[in-house]
């Protein structure tokens, strides 16, 4: 499931300016901060992965950068241009994949791709786009009696369509079956070859270790934390753990030397441990242990020391 391209390589390094520039990014609703001073750049051909539990602001920031939303203050570029001011040329650069989406139920999957095709100068073939989302079954068969994972698909067929420049995908995977996710990374990764840049959200944190070049980390609109899937979270986040088990149960060392480690103890136990296990923290784990620090900071910053608890 790839396109085929005649479009030069994206080259890893970043050349030009960012393609999104966000300096300092607020969203007030009367009763809450969405996005409390967010700042980020992506850059020419990344795939950049935004993470954050439930209500951390994610949608609402991609919402900003897409148009679609106002924000109260901060600096916002997206392809040079504020979002607030985007016309019609620099929005046909976009491609785009809300969270939720309000396809036609009566037009058949290949009506709705044509009619997105005509909206862009430069549209993709619709047969191709149609087959690389893994619709050309049902090609002929009207929305409305599509599987929410199979409407899902025709979004992205949507977001990809008109050839963006900047693809947003908010949540893109959600009601995939396995082998559809699978299928879903391989056109990522081909868009990517061409040099598309890509904002994605997810909470498969395993689909942004497999597609994001960086990630940031959002919780409670704020950034926690950002930088490459291989290093966020710092070096200490990743030291494995070994896990064995022995007459007294079941025991685990943290070590940033597991070979050693598990020399010695087969040793010790003069024979093979039972239950074996060398576990290196996942993006998923690193994760976890960043938004729970976030949680506890901003509980704190809520309750001062000394606080009465009733
Ligand atoms: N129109 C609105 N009016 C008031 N509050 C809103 C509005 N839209 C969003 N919010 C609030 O802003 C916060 C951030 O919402 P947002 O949709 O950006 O979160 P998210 O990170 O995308 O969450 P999810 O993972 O559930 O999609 C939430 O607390 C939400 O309730």
């Amino acid at each position: 499931m790839t396109f085929s391209t005649s479009l030069p390589q994206a080259s890893a390094e970043p050349s030009g300016p960012p393609v999104v520039e966000v300096r300092n990014l607020v969203k007030r609703y009367p009763a809450h901060t969405a996005v409390n001073g967010v700042s980020f750049d992506i850059q020419r051909g990344e795939t950049f992965a935004l993470l954050g539990p439930n209500g951390a602001g994610k949608s609402t920031t991609i919402e900003i950068l897409e148009g679609y939303r106002d924000r109260t203050s901060g600096e916002v570029r997206v392809l040079g241009i504020d979002p607030q001011k985007g016309d019609l040329a620099w929005k046909a650069q976009l491609g785009i994949v809300l969270q939720s989406s309000a396809e036609a139920a009566h037009v058949t999957v290949r009506e709705q791709v044509e009619q997105f095709a005509a909206y862009y100068p430069s549209p993709r073939d619709v047969d191709e786009v149609i087959a690389a989302v893994g619709l050309t079954d049902k090609a002929k068969t009207r929305i409305g009696k599509l599987s929410g994972g199979q409407r899902r698909r025709v979004d992205v067929a949507l977001g990809v369509i008109g050839r963006p420049q900047l693809l947003f995908l908010d949540e893109p995977t959600t009601g995939f079956d396995p082998e559809a996710r699978r299928h879903f990374w391989e056109l990522i990764r081909s868009l990517k070859a061409e040099g598309t840049t890509i904002l994605l959200t997810t909470h498969y944190l395993d689909e942004a270790a497999q597609l994001a070049d960086r990630v940031a980390v959002i919780a409670a609109g704020r950034l926690v934390e950002i930088g490459t899937v291989g290093s966020i979270g710092g070096a200490d986040a990743r030291i494995p753990v070994v896990r064995w088990r022995d007459g007294t149960g079941l025991h685990e060392e943290r070590t940033t030397e597991p070979a050693a480690f598990v020399t010695a103890l087969t040793e010790r136990t003069g024979g093979e441990p039972q239950g074996l296990e060398v576990i290196r923290p996942s993006l998923e784990d690193i994760y976890l242990g960043l938004v729970a620090t976030a949680n506890a900071e901003s509980t704190e910053q809520a309750e001062p020391t000394g606080a009465a608890h009733v």
